[in-house]
């Protein structure tokens, strides 16, 4: 489906993806963002056009641990906002909040710092990969928790046929590449 950001960003993710079958188990097709990010052009670029998107509509940017950290601290630094770590369970020193969700097998937590987001914030949510919507879902629950706004879920490739939109509903959900 081509959207806006799509436009923006669509292409210099493709050139620069990596897909490797079986990957971190039999069945899976892993979709590897690391040759984007070794591509100093293609990496500023990204940031750039995410940076162009997003300014003047959002007043900090959250990153799902760890691979959305990697786009969510160049993003909040090019629009000059703050970054926000949403992390897996046990890393951050209290006091946290934190919510469990389920993956395929069992289940995960993801934690923040209360004082990080501050009531009435628009706080863009960002990762690289959108797979059952588990972890975006759980990292929307901890920013409307401490009261502020979920201006949107953006993540560079969306995985469409695991249905995670179906856990984001009424939110902004954009993708670089849906797949
Ligand atoms: O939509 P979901 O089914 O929740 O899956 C998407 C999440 O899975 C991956 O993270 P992973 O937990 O592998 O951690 P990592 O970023 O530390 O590699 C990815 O970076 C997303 O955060
Ligand atoms: N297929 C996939 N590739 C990369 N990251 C993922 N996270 C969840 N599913 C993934």
């Amino acid at each position: 489906m081509s959207n806006e950001l799509n436009a923006r960003i669509g292409q210099v993710i493709l050139d620069n993806l990596r897909e490797i079958p079986d990957f971190p188990e039999p069945g899976v097709l892993f979709r590897d963002i690391t040759p984007l990010l070794a591509n100093g052009e293609a990496f500023g670029k990204l940031i750039d056009e995410l940076a162009e998107h997003y300014r003047g509509k959002i007043d900090a940017v959250a990153g799902l641990e760890s691979r959305g950290f990697i786009l969510a601290a160049p993003l909040a630094v090019k629009l000059g906002l703050g970054m926000i770590t949403i992390r897996k369970a046990g890393k951050l020193p209290g006091p946290v909040i934190g919510v469990d969700y389920e993956l395929e097998y069992g289940t995960a937590r993801m934690e923040v710092r209360p004082e990080a987001i501050h009531e009435g914030q628009r706080v863009l949510i960002i990762d690289d990969v959108l797979a059952t919507g588990g972890t975006a879902a759980a990292a929307v629950e901890l920013v409307r928790a401490l009261g502020a706004e979920v201006a949107g879920v953006t993540v560079l490739l969306e995985l469409a046929g695991l249905n995670g939109r179906d856990r984001l509903p009424g939110l902004l959900v954009e993708s670089g590449v849906t797949f």
